[in-house]
C-alpha cells in the first residue's frame, strides 16, 4: 500500500536530507519532482497544486533550528502537508444517536459494500459491544440479499430475515422497525450498487435515506479506481449526501492517490479503509499514520519535532541574556509579544496563576487580548531592520508611515517605543544588579517551563515568591506609564488575599508599559 509513492518520495526527500544548505532553487527542484510523484500515483491536479504551494511557502519561510538540517526541515513540512491533506484527525464512525443508529452504506457495483457492511457489523459487535442488525436492500443483483446472510453467519451479525418481492424501501422500514423492536443499537443497510452512477440508483438512494434517516451515509469506494472513486464521492455527495467514506482495497493499492485526493477534494472525511478480503481486513484511517507510512520517514519527523521543542527553550535562554545585558531591541520585543500570544495572550498567562482565571473575560473585554499584540507586531514588522535594532532612530514622518503601514497611528508607535525603552531600562538595570538572569529573566524560562520545556522552575511559572521584593518593585516602578501593555499593579488588586491585594480588579491600567507587578507577593508566608 503506497509502496510506488514512498519510494518516489523517499528518493527525492533523501537527496534533500544530508545536505549543509538548501538553495530555494534546491527545494523547488525537490518540489517539482514531488509534484510528478503524487501525479503519478493518480492525486488530483488541484490537491497536487494546494500541496506543492503551501509546502514551498512553508519550506521557504521555515525558520532554521540549530542541529536540524534544512532538508530534514522540509521531511517535516511534507509530512505535516500530507497529514493535512488526508484531513488531521481520525474520525470514526458516529453513533451518537438514539438507537437505532442506522448507518446507510452506498457504492457502486463490486465496490465492496457488502463485505464492507459486514466488516463494519463484526467491529462494533466485538470492540464496542453494540448489537447489530444488518440488512441487504440489493434485490436487483439475485444473490446479493443471500450474500449478506451469509456473511452474517459467518461473523455472528443478526440479518434482517428475506422477504422476497419487497422492494428496497420497504426493506429499509421494516429494518428500521426490526431494530427498533429488537431493542438494536445499529441497523446497517447494505444498499444495491449499479455498474454506474445513473438517475434510477440515486432515486432509490433519496428514498431510502428519506425512510430510514440514516444518521450515517458512508460511501464504499474502491481505492484502485483512483481519481474515479473521488469523482464518485463528489456525485454521491452532491446527490444523496454522504457523511463518510470507506475507501476499499487498499492492500493492493500501491498508488494511493485516491486515499490522498479523497478529504481534499469532498471535504468529507476517510473513515475506515479495506485491507483485505477478511472479515477482520478493516483499519480505522489515521491521517498521521497514513502520511508515516506513505513517507517512511519517522525518525526524521520526530527528530525536528524534538528540535523545535528545544530550541523555544533555547531562544528563552537567549532572551534573558539579551535582557540582562540590557540589549533589547524592537525584535526581541517582537519576540518577546509573540511567546505571550503563544502563552494565550495576556488572558493565557495571567490564566495560569491562581485565583486569576476568573479575569480572563475582564481582561479580554478590556481589549489587552491578542488583538494588541497583533497590533504591536504589525508596527514591528513595518520598520526597517535598522529602525528594529535602533529604534532611537525613528522620525516623525517614518512614524506617520509606518503606521499607514500597519494600520495604527503614530500615538500606538509612540506607545509602543515608549514601552521598548522602559523594558530596556529595566532589563538593564536588573542585569546589573541581577543575579540568576535577572527577574526577567527567570520569567522566561518559567514560561519555557510552562509550555513543557526543559529550564522552567517551580512546574513553571515564574515562582514570584522566591523574588526578591525590591527587584519586583524596582521593576514595577520603572514600568509605570506609557506603553500598550496592561498594568498589573491594578490587577492584581483582584488577587485573593493569599497572593496580595484585596477588591477588585481596576482594569486596565493601560498605561502601564511593562505590567507593573507592584501587587505581586514578595515572601510567601
Ligand atoms: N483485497 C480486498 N478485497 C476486498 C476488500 N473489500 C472487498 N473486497 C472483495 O471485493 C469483492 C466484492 O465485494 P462485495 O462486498 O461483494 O462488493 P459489493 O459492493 O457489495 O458488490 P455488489 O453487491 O455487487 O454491489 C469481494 O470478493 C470482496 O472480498 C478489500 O478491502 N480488499
Amino acid at each position: 500500500m503506497f509502496d510506488s509513492l514512498q519510494d518516489r518520495l523517499g528518493s527525492i526527500l533523501n537527496g534533500l536530507t544530508g545536505r549543509g544548505a538548501l538553495s530555494e532553487k534546491d527545494v523547488n527542484a525537490a518540489l517539482r519532482e514531488v509534484r510528478r510523484a503524487l501525479l503519478e500515483a493518480d492525486v488530483a491536479l488541484e490537491v497536487v497544486r494546494g500541496f506543492t504551494d503551501r509546502v514551498r511557502d512553508k519550506a521557504v519561510g521555515a525558520e532554521l533550528l540549530k542541529s536540524i538540517k534544512p532538508g530534514q526541515m522540509v521531511v517535516k513540512i511534507v509530512h505535516d502537508e500530507l497529514v493535512a491533506t488526508l484531513g488531521e484527525t481520525q474520525e470514526p464512525i458516529d453513533l451518537n444517536a438514539p438507537a437505532p443508529v442506522v448507518l446507510m452504506m452506498v457504492g457502486l457495483q463490486g465496490s465492496g459494500k457488502t463485505t464492507t457492511s459486514a466488516k463494519i457489523a463484526k467491529r462494533l459487535t466485538d470492540r464496542q459491544r453494540k448489537k447489530v442488525l444488518m440488512a441487504s436492500l440489493d434485490t436487483r443483483r439475485p444473490a446479493a440479499q443471500e450474500q449478506l446472510k451469509v456473511l452474517g453467519e459467518q461473523t455472528g451479525v443478526t440479518t434482517l430475515p428475506i422477504i422476497a418481492g419487497q422492494d428496497p424501501v420497504a426493506i429499509a422500514s421494516r429494518a428500521k422497525e426490526a431494530g427498533k423492536l429488537g431493542g438494536y443499537d445499529v441497523v446497517i443497510l447494505d444498499t444495491a450498487g449499479r455498474t454506474h452512477i445513473d438517475e434510477p440508483l440515486m432515486v432509490e438512494m433519496a428514498e431510502i435515506k428519506a425512510r430510514a434517516a440514516p444518521h450515517e451515509i458512508l460511501l464504499v469506494a474502491d481505492s484502485l479506481t483512483g481519481q474515479d472513486a473521488v469523482n464518485l464521492a463528489r456525485s454521491f455527495d452532491e446527490r444523496v449526501g454522504i457523511t463518510g467514506i470507506v475507501l476499499t482495497r487498499v492492500d493492493g493499492d500501491g498508488r494511493g492517490g485516491a486515499a490522498l485526493s479523497m478529504r481534499a477534494v469532498t471535504g468529507k472525511p476517510i473513515k475506515l479503509i479495506g485491507t483485505g478480503e477478511k472479515m477482520d481486513a478493516l483499519e480505522d484511517f489515521h491521517p498521521a499514520r497514513i502520511a508515516d507510512r506513505i513517507l517512511g520517514m519517522g525518525d526524521i519527523v520526530s527528530l525536528v519535532e524534538r528540535a523545535a521543542e528545544n530550541i523555544d527553550a533555547e531562544k528563552a535562554a537567549a532572551m534573558a541574556k539579551k535582557m540582562q545585558s540590557g540589549k533589547f531591541d524592537m525584535n526581541d520585543l517582537a519576540d518577546q509579544i509573540r511567546q505571550m500570544q503563544k502563552m494565550g495572550g495576556m488572558g493565557g498567562m495571567l490564566g495560569m496563576l491562581p485565583g486569576i482565571g476568573k479575569m480572563k473575560d475582564q481582561i479580554a473585554a478590556a481589549g489587552l487580548d491578542d488583538k494588541l499584540f497583533k497590533r504591536q507586531l504589525a508596527i514591528i514588522s513595518s520598520m526597517t531592520a535598522a529602525e528594529r535594532k535602533n529604534p532611537g532612530i525613528l522620525k516623525n514622518s517614518r512614524k506617520k508611515r509606518i503606521a499607514s503601514g500597519s494600520g495604527t497611528s503614530a500615538a500606538d508607535i509612540n506607545k509602543l517605543l515608549k514601552m521598548h525603552r522602559q523594558m530596556a531600562d529595566v532589563m538593564k538595570a536588573m542585569g546589573k544588579g541581577g543575579k540568576g538572569g535577572g527577574m526577567m529573566g527567570r520569567m522566561v524560562s518559567g514560561l519555557a517551563g510552562k509550555m513543557g520545556l526543559p529550564g522552567g522552575g517551580m512546574g513553571g511559572m515564574p515562582d514570584l515568591s522566591k523574588m526578591d521584593p525590591k527587584e519586583i518593585e524596582a521593576l514595577a516602578k520603572a514600568a509605570q506609564g506609557g506603553g500598550g501593555m496592561p498594568d498589573l499593579s491594578a490587577l492584581s488588586k483582584g488577587l485573593p488575599s493569599g497572593l496580595g491585594g484585596s477588591g477588585l480588579p481596576g482594569l486596565p491600567g493601560g498605561r502601564g508599559g511593562l505590567p507593573g507587578l507592584s501587587g505581586f507577593p514578595g515572601k510567601k508566608k
